[in-house]
């Protein structure tokens, strides 16, 4: 198998990988002879590689023209992610407000920030404060807000087996932080019960 098969994943050392893949198959009592097996530990590093990386893009801003001061918030952005615990995914949806500065990001770089984050091995908490810090130093903003909502498969499907929890997890930066009334309208929106009908 060649390296292209893992665009965007320049630092895999494919074939230590897939043969770590199947030395695990094989420690755990895991048979990989049938043919529906036999491409299991390459389909194992593939699909890590692929969680662990994202494509290249660029944090395009727009001048701030007419003063947009007020919040921007890009609700029910989809993301999946590693537990850096247990290399299991957990997955949910990230509520990402902004207050503009001088200038404003587009839209979809709000989604691509959460979405590059959550391409490594991560805890919750930490994925939260990585997008809110990132965005605060890119943008030169007044206020960022960063509101994750999550289903850890390890702790739904494995141990505790908690099936239905979720974790929410809040990282603030500047009037979203420290502005009860700018804080409190973030939170507002960002609510379920404040979506458009289906
Ligand atoms: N704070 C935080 N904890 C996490 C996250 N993902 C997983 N964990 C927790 O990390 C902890 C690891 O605890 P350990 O006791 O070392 O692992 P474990 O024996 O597998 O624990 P159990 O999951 O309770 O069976 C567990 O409590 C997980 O629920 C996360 O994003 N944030
Ligand atoms: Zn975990």
């Amino acid at each position: 198998m060649s390296a292209d098969f893992f665009p965007g994943s320049p630092g895999i050392d494919v074939n230590a990988a897939v043969q770590a893949a199947a030395d695990l198959l094989a420690a755990i009592g895991v048979s990989s002879d049938s043919e529906t097996a036999a491409r299991t530990p390459a389909r194992m590093v593939a699909g890590l590689a692929e969680m662990l990386s994202c494509p290249a893009w660029e944090f395009t801003t727009f001048p701030n023209r007419e003063g947009q001061h007020e919040l921007v918030l890009a609700r029910d952005v989809p993301f999946t992610s590693l537990c850096a615990h247990h290399l299991l995914p957990f997955s949910g949806v990230a509520h990402v407000g902004v207050l503009p500065g001088q200038r404003i990001a587009g839209l979809s770089k709000l989604a691509r920030t959460v979405e590059a984050f959550a391409a490594r091995m991560q805890v919750q908490e930490e994925l939260g404060q990585q997008i809110a810090s990132f965005l605060e130093e890119r943008l030169e903003c007044r206020g960022v807000g960063v509101i994750l909502a999550a289903e850890h498969l390890c702790m739904t499907r494995r141990g505790v087996r908690a099936q239905g929890s979720d974790t929410v997890t809040i990282a603030c930066r500047g009037d979203l932080r420290d502005d009860p009334v700018a804080r409190a309208e973030f939170l507002h929106l960002a609510a379920p019960q404040t979506r458009r009908a289906a």
